[in-house]
């Protein structure tokens, strides 16, 4: 029996940027080769640094997939936990959570051979570069395409217990975006021969702001955040270049897309007023509107509420991407919610996620698989 609490924290301890989960991905076909020894009816396959455990079912007439993503943040974790992480990075998505439900939930559905063709999809790269899509550009799945894609992701302001999902749009659709002023740098007492790039971009972050509170239709609903600015050395050089690196969102594509466009047009209009050069980066990936199909979530959410254990919510869109998103605009499935009862919000180096969630998502989520592929449970 997977013990999910040490499971959890090993991962936890190892956190690893997208495509480069290789330690991660060692450890997590460790623990999948414990649950599937002498199971003729599991297979297994690798793509860079994800994998694929396919379960053939005895009488199959679909496949179902389960997803869990695999990457870590760039945040150096500051929760005083005695299994912190051991470099640098943290799991502060809760994507170690993600991983040992997977796990979990692999262990329970594999005890006996179900009906139905079960795939489970530990998916690098979700946070940057959208390793979802990569894999089904690439035909990571072959002929393991699922006909019905589910995956979680936790949620701190949630308690355990909480699961909560809709039947329509879950998360925003995203891209990223970078920008570089060039200016001229010079000597702080001679800014009349200098071009300062900071202020340029200081100007830029100010009149960005405008864009959701007097460009998109209130309604509409759209983010701009810049979350990280670099410019200058020292007090008294003018900064030749600034780099900004944010993200847009919005709930549709035609409100990213008007989004997006605005962010271009104040960017190109500062650095005409300012006499900059400009470099843009735009990086759409596949971070596409999470999109539940509805018949199919409504099902999901039907099942769960008659499960005395879990508390459904049927709750409104958040401003949050995934690429899952990406996923299920080419296979029908269904994103929701995990409550994990934290204070501290996802991607904080404070998110402590309460561990009581892994055995109630795995106990509670295993019967809404073992009845999606006709599996004794
Ligand atoms: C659930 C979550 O936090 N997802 C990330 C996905 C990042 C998308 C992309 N790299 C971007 O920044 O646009 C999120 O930040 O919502």
């Amino acid at each position: 029996m997977l013990n999910l609490i040490k499971i959890r924290r090993h991962l936890h301890q190892i956190p690893e940027i997208g495509l480069q989960e290789h330690e991660t991905q060692k450890y997590l076909l460790a623990q999948i080769q414990a649950v599937s020894t002498d199971k003729n009816f599991i297979s297994l396959k690798t793509w860079r640094t994800g994998i694929l455990v396919f379960l053939h079912g005895s009488n199959p007439t679909k496949t179902i997939g389960w997803r869990t993503d695999i990457d870590a943040l760039p945040v150096k974790e500051e929760t005083g936990l005695d299994f912190s992480s051991k470099n640098g990075k943290m799991h502060a998505c809760g994507h170690d959570i993600h991983m040992t439900v997977a796990l979990g939930l692999l262990e329970q559905l594999s005890k006996t051979q179900p009906v139905e063709n079960l795939l489970f999809l530990f998916q690098p790269a979700e946070e940057n570069e959208a390793g979802g899509k990569l894999m089904y550009d690439e035909d990571a799945f072959g002929d393991w395409k699922p006909d019905e894609f589910y995956g979680l992701h936790v949620r701190p302001d949630l308690k355990v217990g909480d699961i909560a999902t809709n039947t329509h749009t879950l998360f925003a659709g995203t891209c990223e975006v970078e920008l570089t002023f060039k200016g001229k740098s010079g000597h702080a007492a001679f800014p009349h021969e200098a071009n300062d790039a900071l202020v340029a971009a200081s100007y830029f972050i100010t009149q960005v702001q405008t864009i959701v509170s007097r460009n998109t239709d209130p309604l509409g609903s759209a983010v701009v955040t810049f979350g990280e600015m670099h410019a200058g050395s020292t007090n008294n050089i003018i900064s030749e270049t600034a780099y900004l690196h944010g993200t847009i969102r919005a709930l549709t594509l035609d409100v990213l897309e008007f989004t997006k466009k605005r962010v271009l047009e104040i960017a190109n209009g500062v650095a005409q007023s300012f006499k900059m050069e400009l470099d843009v980066k735009i990086i759409q990936g596949g971070y596409l509107p999470v999109e539940n199909q509805p018949r199919l979530a409504r099902e999901l959410m039907d099942f769960f509420e008659k499960l005395p254990a879990v508390h459904l919510i049927d709750i409104a869109p958040a401003m949050t991407g995934e690429d899952f998103g990406y996923l299920l605009s080419k296979i029908p499935g269904v994103m929701f919610w995990l409550g994990i009862d934290s204070p501290y919000a996802l991607h904080s180096n404070k998110m402590t996620p309460n561990e009581a969630a892994l055995h109630f998502a795995v106990e509670n989520i295993a019967l809404f698989l073992a009845h999606k592929v006709k599996a004794e449970h």
